[in-house]
């Protein structure tokens, strides 16, 4: 995989392929990775990489006539800065603008781009879309995070008991069916698909290595997945037992979509920090 790297003044590691701007590797300052990332995965035109974190762009999933999670994942973007910044971080920046192929699949001019940076303990992914063309536009979006956990039997997530969901697993599944809000952490082993509507703050992931902390602004929703045993075993850039090592925990914005006038930008942020250790 062509994958251009990173480091912080402490250590801290990030690594990122052009195909999709897509960052592939995060190595806390504890020498942590704390990203999964397929041995199987793949990269180039028109392939997605399984692991690290997505960027789902103009559409999140299949909610939409475009390809499945829009059509920035698999594509080449520039590497506009990569190395440490003035405060010491690892930082990367990728950025993506419509072309004569994306217009054909979506008819507008934007301008995309990410920025991760680490250092110490922290990872923070900004993204932002900016309307380039004369119309208006909108959009949903996720970066669609993989977080690697050491045994998805301990994984826990906490922060969303009290919230109600979208499920998208199992038979249930289906825009627009709310099911009752639970009061227990969310627990792993068969297929998870949800959508949380206007998260409500700060959700936990126990890794098994530390918690993560993640937080989000300008994004909406989260999302949980994991396609648990069945549904993995159908990927097949996923080694068997592959989803034994993460969790998804997204920082989206679906059910309300992004709308853009001539000219104007989004910008969405999803912080990470890691919370003690195992
Ligand atoms: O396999 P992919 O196309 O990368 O999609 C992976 C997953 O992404 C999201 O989390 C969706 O909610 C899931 O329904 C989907 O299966």
């Amino acid at each position: 995989m062509d994958l251009i790297e990173a480091q912080a003044h402490d250590g801290t590691r990030l690594a990122a392929c052009p195909y999709g701007g897509h960052l592939t590797s995060w190595r806390s300052a504890d020498g942590v990775e704390r990203l999964f990332l397929s041995p199987l995965a793949v990269s180039g035109p028109g392939q997605s990489i399984r692991g690290g974190v997505p960027v789902c762009f103009p559409q999140f999933s299949g909610f939409g006539t475009l390809p499945k999670h829009g059509f920035v994942r698999n594509r080449r973007w520039d590497c506009v800065a990569a190395g440490t910044d003035a405060e010491g971080r690892a930082s990367l920046r990728f950025a993506i603008a419509d072309d004569d192929d994306t217009r054909r699949l979506w008819p507008f001019a934007f301008h995309c781009e990410l920025e991760a940076t680490a250092a110490g303990r922290q990872l923070e992914l900004a993204l932002q879309v900016r309307n380039t063309g004369d119309t208006a536009l909108s959009f949903t979006v996720a970066l669609h995070g993989y977080f690697a956990v050491s045994d998805l039997a301990q994984a826990e997530l906490r922060g969303l008991e009290a919230s109600e969901w979208i499920d998208h697993a199992g038979p249930a599944a289906g825009i627009g069916v709310p099911q009752p809000a639970e009061f227990t952490p969310l627990r792993f082993g068969a297929e998870v698909d949800r959508v949380y509507p206007a998260l409500p703050g700060v959700i936990r992931l126990a890794t098994g290595a530390g918690d993560l902390l993640l937080t989000q602004s300008g994004f909406s929703d989260a999302v949980v997945w994991n396609p648990g045993p069945d549904k993995a075993a159908a990927l097949t850039d996923l080694p068997p037992g592959g989803e034994r090592h993460y969790v998804c925990v997204e920082a989206a914005v679906i059910h309300d979509p992004v709308v853009l006038a001539p000219g104007a930008r989004w910008r969405g942020v999803q912080t990470v920090r890691v919370d003690g250790c195992a």
